[in-house]
């Protein structure tokens, strides 16, 4: 039975579902990263919110860990590289607090247009200051949303219901989308000119770090406020505290920070200024989503393969897996078949699909293919970091899709180019289940894939295969089954045996000298 551990505070519903799915589960909070690194080596899943951060030296010690889940959005607390390299699947769950995030941002907007946090303290300490509080409307007045992705849209949809106008910067807007939204779309410099509001809902990247800079936050508009929901990081916060202090910046509302917990802050104090301990996905209707959905994801995947939303590996449906299942078998059986039997270094490998099989969701075939041919160097290999590695030597994996019908209902043919030129090998499923050979190096040859093999090349001539019988049968070895095929009568031909234990290089060796022999190998499958 698959284990998780949820590291961080979530909704319980997400270990009623993995309990109901069959998935043990241990919710322990509040662990530093020393007291993780000591227990997460007992799990397959890991659960997060973003308190927990999975780094390189966690992942180094989670040897059974194959999924991290994030309950939430931002998976920047996550090493999705040193993830992906290990093989450990990362997931989040995309749209679950997109709406109430948004909400915070219109609750801060609020919050900075009518002094709300200041107003309530006065009030609540007895000062009645009825005179201090002047506050601004948001009707008529222009929102500058920088990234119009799932929250920036629900932030301009909220705002254009308040009647703002909203102008966007995100370079990955259409124009059509723009349209649709009902937005302006513009460069960042306009934005900054024109918005009385801006609010940030980009993630956090080489790009956007520091997108307000001091630079940017002197192009705005004077009386400017601003809201971050997005993430700490995106303003610089010195900056943004000098505006605020020369009045240049009417207001900021952070609810992310540079450094979290933000237990200190320069900005903290700052008149004009409000804050959340990172709120914004915290609703009760949020954390209930994401809760029930990153479990149903790590379950779907833990227990029947599925994987959505995963950021390190192409989705795959819980409907879809055990339909691609048999074509991940035969097409991982014919990468191992090509790794043991291609030396030297390859340049490009081809992964064909026709019949059946062209109608499939072709990604997971391919990282089946990859993992196949990548675990023959290394036994860590799985179809997350297979492609990863596959990208990182170099490797240029080329995908084709067949309309044509073939001789067999469905097929998964894989090529690679070495040094001594194209090899290929082709597969089909006998009954839709089982994954067999059909093809080796150009030549016809049907043979289950399976446990411990004998590879031969040789000349077609008579005596050849009770030579090789008698060979195996002094070295003590029992042939469980036999399959042979050849170019043409006379000609170059191969036979596969399967047999009981592993060949030994001595085996191998004296196969070799067999009179007819060009190559002899032992395979594993
Ligand atoms: N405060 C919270 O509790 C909370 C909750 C949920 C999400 N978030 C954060 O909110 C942010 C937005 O989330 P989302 O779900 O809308 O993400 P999203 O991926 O749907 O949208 C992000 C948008 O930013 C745009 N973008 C990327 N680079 C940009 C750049 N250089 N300049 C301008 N735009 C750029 C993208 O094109 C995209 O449209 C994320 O950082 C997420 O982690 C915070
Ligand atoms: O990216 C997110 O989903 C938010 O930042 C929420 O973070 P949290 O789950 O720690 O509240």
């Amino acid at each position: 039975m698959p284990k998780v551990l949820i590291s961080d505070k979530m909704d319980p519903k997400a270990a009623q579902i993995f309990r109901a799915r069959g998935v043990e589960v241990d919710e322990i909070t509040g662990k530093t990263p020393e007291e993780l690194k000591a227990i997460i080596g007992q799990y397959d899943g890991l659960a997060i919110r973003s308190a927990t951060k999975v780094t390189q030296e966690i992942l180094d010690a989670a040897t059974n860990l194959k999924v991290v889940g994030r309950a939430g959005i931002g998976v920047d607390n996550v090493d999705i590289p040193a993830a992906s390299a290990k093989g450990v699947v990362v997931m989040n769950t995309p749209f679950g607090n997109s709406i109430t995030t948004a909400e915070h941002a219109i609750a801060l907007m609020f919050a900075l247009a009518r002094q709300l946090p200041e107003a309530d303290a006065s009030t609540q300490a007895g000062k009645w200051e009825k005179n201090r509080f002047m506050g601004v409307e948001l009707t008529n007045k222009t929102l500058g949303l920088v990234g119009a992705g799932n929250i920036g849209s629900i932030v301009a949809d909220r705002a254009r219901g308040l009647k703002m106008k909203v102008v966007a910067y995100d370079p990955f807007l259409t124009p059509e989308r723009a349209i649709e939204l009902g937005i302006e779309k513009a460069d960042l410099d306009t934005l900054l000119s024109r918005a009385d509001f801006i609010t940030l809902h980009t993630p956090l990247t080489d790009q956007t770090r520091n997108i307000l800079s001091a630079e940017n936050l002197a192009k705005t508009k004077k009386g400017v406020r601003i809201i971050n929901c997005a993430r700490g990081g995106l303003i610089d916060e010195a900056a943004l505290k000098a505006g605020l202090d020369s009045g240049h910046i009417a207001g900021a509302a952070l609810d992310v920070f540079v450094t979290e917990p933000a237990k200190e802050n320069g900005l903290f104090g700052t008149p004009n200024f409000v804050s959340t301990p990172h709120l914004g996905a915290s609703t009760t209707e949020a954390q209930v989503n994401v809760a029930i959905q990153v479990a149903e994801q790590m379950a779907d995947y833990l227990v029947n393969g599925g994987v959505t939303n995963a950021l390190n590996m192409p989705s795959l449906s819980a409907e879809e897996a055990p339909k691609l299942k048999p074509y991940m078998a035969l097409a991982e059986t014919l990468g191992s078949l090509i790794g043991q039997l291609a030396h030297g270094p390859l340049s490009t490998i081809s992964i064909e699909v026709e019949g059946a099989a062209a109608d499939l969701n072709m990604k997971p075939i391919t990282g089946a293919v990859l993992a196949g041919l990548m675990r023959v160097y290394s036994d860590t290999v799985n179809m997350v970091n297979a492609p990863f590695l596959a990208r990182e030597r170099g490797l240029d994996v080329r995908e084709v899709r067949h309309d044509r019908e073939g001789d067999y209902h469905t097929l998964v043919r894989v090529t690679v180019k070495t040094e001594a030129g194209e090899r290929s090998v082709a597969g089909t499923l006998f009954g839709n289940a089982a994954p067999r050979l059909i093809e080796l190096f150009g030549i016809k040859v049907e043979a289950d894939l399976e446990g411990h093999m004998l590879y031969v090349v040789n000349e077609d001539a008579p005596g050849f295969i009770g030579r090789i019988g008698t060979t195996l049968g002094e070295a003590g070895v029992n042939i469980g089954t036999f399959h042979l095929g050849r170019r043409s009568a006379g000609g170059e031909a191969v036979l596969l045996l399967s047999v009981d234990e592993p060949v030994s290089p001595e085996l191998v060796a004296k196969v070799r000298v067999l009179p007819g022999v060009k190559t002899a190998m032992a395979l594993s499958f």
